[in-house]
């Protein structure tokens, strides 16, 4: 008898451990740790990961593993290793880390699909199996299981014939074209073509045209485009027997109608050079190291990740490469296409989930050797890995801010750990926490001091807006800011305006009363939009209509405040009509591709100024901008956040980034209200060495990260007095088990202290060695276990947190 250990999807305290299983006879053979099986738990049936399995059992009376989902492990050895390790890291449940690691195609509702690898994959079929492919190549698994077993079903599969897909039950999503297909020989074609009656020209036309280019089968839309004939003609051909109808399952690829222009290796600068070498030298050496690369803004990073990814392909290794979501442009990803053609996939959230899940079976059957993608492409399922990189190692979205609450670079590093193999994490201004380990010489560290070609940074300009507001100008415009956005356009040039929307909406207000419109259910305001007349709640979704009389006082004065990117235009187009503006926020780019539309335009100089938010903070690189406006530099820099100064240098450097990377030289100007403030004065000058230094010794004194580290407990329900009494016993609890050497603050209530009619209550730990901390956290998990099953209680403990919010 054979068993397997299940994880299985019920994620609670108590279950949070593997179960044994009997494997029914006939799976034994074929059933292996990474499969996902559907097992019965207690009165039901769940879903759950088989993570071993064994000889012997040391409980009897086992139930038996009632059915399996996949065919092929869905996670490798080494990353069911890494969920366990997950689990450890953060203090999720095994299951959640499981899952964490999947495409959401198969955590939704599928169904399971098999099909021909290829036309000629059914000569080698089992017997057992062919009549199912006689007629089609895509058969349901429901009906192939009821008449062969599994593991003949899973040879055919190893041996490379068939394949098992999930397909995702959505609504609308095209995934198949329509296709049509000779339904003769070319001779017999050319007879039908002569026995046609000449006035069937349109015919005629697609007749030949198939004849002459010798084609069997071509997708519907190019015959229609090519023979320019309409729908009812090939209609007609169907219906005559001459053409059938046939739909192709194909690759979702987002960008299979782009052409990438092949670019070859340039030529490395001295700087690069070095910064190279010793990666280099680790992939050739199958070392593990972690490289902090640290190169100014247009340094030509990029250029030592692609040479460096070069040689890991060429040692026939893989590599993953991390970017933040927003910069995962297509300018972006045309980079490493352009570079490694179809070796490349892509994984990023504005794929359908589809979309994502082929571009996951792509790695999974190691048709390409390189993912691009945002954070959860770290669970790429490569098992030859060669190399990860982190590009922009300081964002914050690699973070994930639910369950599992991990970093990406912690995965990273855990992973290149198992394959040998180097980590290069590169910024312009890499976070405080790196940056130190590199200066202990934890991580490596490379610098590149210089823009390629020696270009020279961008000069920038501190605006006093304070000033500005005294002599008499009132608009959200600079006296200097116009000055130069109108030099650009007489040259001929092109400008980038920056609106910082982060920790800064535009809520509505009372000018009679005060009275701020806030969400119902959270404690914080509404933000306006103007699309709809609407009003949102960030938080919880709520919506509202914008109302004309304020609801305390019935004053006709309620205006929204705050500077959204549409009023900017606005402004922007009194003061200077004949530029021709290109606005980037969440209203302009929700719609699919809108995004790569607009980014396009501007690279096309079809505009003169590309207004936006943080979505143009990055990755950038258009010749003809020579100018950067930044609205307002410190709407960040107040929120209640350790981090708030650090990222405020960290995205004014990168905006300022954006000027002057080619042949024009470039210029910043940067608005603000606090001028004095150092972030802002070192980012004016580049200075990073200085701010790390500055910034360095505040942590220390405040005891914050990198000198300590952080735990972080929110407590969260509906009654305040249940949230207040929780907190408070775990603080309790905490000081009685951690040493003296930790400080632990709180309880007191979350910045935001009521989300979705939830009361937030939190407590932090600041720790230097606490060698029990995880222990301590579990202990209290499970003392309120209970509560949180029945109760409607909720405990988050986050080990890494990004922000205090
Ligand atoms: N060795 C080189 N010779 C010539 N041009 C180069 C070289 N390396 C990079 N470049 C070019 O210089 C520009 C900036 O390089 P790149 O985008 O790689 O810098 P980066 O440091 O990644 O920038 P950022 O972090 O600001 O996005 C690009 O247009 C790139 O093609
Ligand atoms: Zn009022
Ligand atoms: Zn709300």
């Amino acid at each position: 008898m054979k068993y397997a250990s299940v994880i299985v999807d019920v994620p609670a305290m108590q279950t949070d451990r593997s179960f044994d299983y009997k494997i029914p006879e006939e799976w034994q053979d074929f059933l292996t740790p990474g499969m996902r099986v559907i097992v019965p738990f207690g009165p039901r049936k769940v879903q759950g990961f088989v993570v071993e399995t064994k000889n012997s059992s040391e409980f009897d009376r086992l139930k038996a593993i009632s059915e399996c989902l996949d065919l092929t492990p869905c996670l490798t050895p080494e990353l069911l290793k890494v969920g366990h390790w997950l689990t450890e890291k953060t203090l999720c449940f095994k299951i959640s880390a499981f899952q964490a690691m999947l495409p959401a195609a198969m955590k939704a509702k599928y169904e399971k699909i098999v099909t021909l690898t290829s036309d000629q994959s059914i000569e080698h079929l089992s017997d057992q199996l062919q009549p199912f492919f006689n007629k089609k190549n895509q058969v349901d698994m429901k009906e192939i299981e009821q008449d062969v077993p599994l593991r003949i079903i899973q040879k055919d599969i190893k041996n490379g014939y068939l394949e098992l897909i999930y397909k995702v039950k959505q609504k609308g999503k095209k995934k198949k074209i329509r296709m049509v297909k000779l339904n003769c020989s070319f001779d017999q074609l050319a007879e039908k073509i002569k026995a046609v009656n000449s006035n069937a020209k349109k015919q005629l036309t697609v007749m030949t045209y198939l004849k002459e280019n010798g084609i069997r089968i071509i997708p519907v839309a190019d015959l229609l485009a090519v023979t320019n004939v309409s729908d009812a003609t090939l209609k007609t051909l169907i219906s005559k027997g001459i053409l059938v109808e046939e739909y192709k399952e194909v690759y979702r690829d987002p960008y299979q109608d782009r052409l990438f222009e092949k670019t070859k290796a340039l030529p490395l600068n001295n700087e690069q050079q070095q910064a190279i070498a010793p990666i280099l030298s680790a992939v050739e050496n199958d070392e593990h190291h972690v490289f902090l690369m640290y190169g100014v803004t247009g340094s030509g990073k990029t250029e030592v990740y692609l040479q460096s990814i070069e040689a890991v392909l060429n040692n026939g290794k893989e590599a993953i490469v991390l970017v933040p979501e927003i910069s995962l442009t297509p300018q972006m990803v045309n980079r490493f296409k352009g570079r490694f053609g179809s070796k490349v996939a892509v994984l990023h959230s504005g794929l359908s989930t589809g979309e994502k899940y082929d571009e996951w079976r792509k790695i999974q059957r190691k048709e390409v050797q390189l993912v691009v993608g945002a954070r959860s492409a770290i669970f790429a399922p490569f098992e030859n890995l060669g190399m990860i990189i982190i590009d922009e190692e300081h964002e914050s979205s690699y973070k994930q801010e639910e369950n599992p609450r991990y970093h990406a670079r912690d995965v990273a590093i855990y992973r290149a750990e198992f394959h040998q193999c180097p980590v290069v994490l590169g910024s312009a201004t890499p976070t405080l926490e790196t940056f130190a380990r590199a200066q202990k010489d934890v991580y490596k560290l490379l610098t590149l001091k210089e823009r390629v070609n020696k270009r020279s940074m961008p000069s920038v300009d501190i605006i006093d807006m304070r000033e500005e507001l005294r002599s008499g100008n009132r608009s959200m415009f600079s006296t200097a800011l116009i000055e130069k956005l109108t030099d650009r356009l007489e040259k001929n040039e092109q400008s980038v305006l920056f609106l910082n929307k982060r920790g800064y909406s535009s809520f509505v207000m009372c000018r009679d009363c005060g009275f701020v419109i806030q969400c119902p259910h959270c404690d914080i305001s509404l933000t306006y939009h103007r699309f709809g007349q609407q009003l949102k709640c960030h938080y919880c979704g709520h919506e509202e209509h914008m109302p004309n009389v304020c609801p305390e006082c019935q004053s006709e004065h309620i205006r929204f405040f705050g500077t959204g990117t549409q009023r900017v235009e606005e402004e922007l187009v009194k003061v200077m009509p004949e530029a021709r503006i290109i606005r980037m926020d969440v209203d302009t780019t929700g719609r699919k591709g809108a995004h790569e539309k607009l980014l396009s335009k501007f690279g096309n100089k079809e505009a003169d100024i590309l207004l936006g938010t943080q979505m143009i903070a990055k990755g950038l690189d258009f010749p003809d901008v020579t100018l950067v406006g930044v609205l307002t530099a410190d709407t960040m820099l107040h929120l209640p956040d350790f981090r708030a100064t650090e990222k405020t240098f960290q995205l004014l450097t990168q905006v300022s980034g954006r000027a002057g990377r080619h042949e024009l030289p470039g210029e910043v100007i940067i608005q603000t209200y606090t001028p004095e403030n150092y972030s802002i004065q070192l980012a004016s000058k580049y200075d990073y060495d200085a701010f790390y230094e500055h910034e360095m010794s505040l942590r220390k004194s405040h005891a914050y990260p990198p000198y300590y580290f952080l735990a972080l407990v929110t407590v969260s329900h509906p009654e305040i007095t249940k949230v207040v009494s929780v907190t408070d016993k775990i603080v309790q609890f905490l000081r009685r088990n951690v040493s003296n050497e930790s400080k632990i603050l709180g309880p007191v209530a979350s910045p935001i202290p009521r989300i979705n009619d939830r009361y937030r209550y939190q407590c932090m730990v600041k720790y230097k060695r606490e060698k029990n901390l995880h222990e301590t956290l579990r202990k209290i998990i499970e003392h309120f276990q209970q509560e949180m099953s029945s109760n409607d209680l909720m405990i988050t403990i986050d080990l890494s947190p990004n922000t205090m919010m």
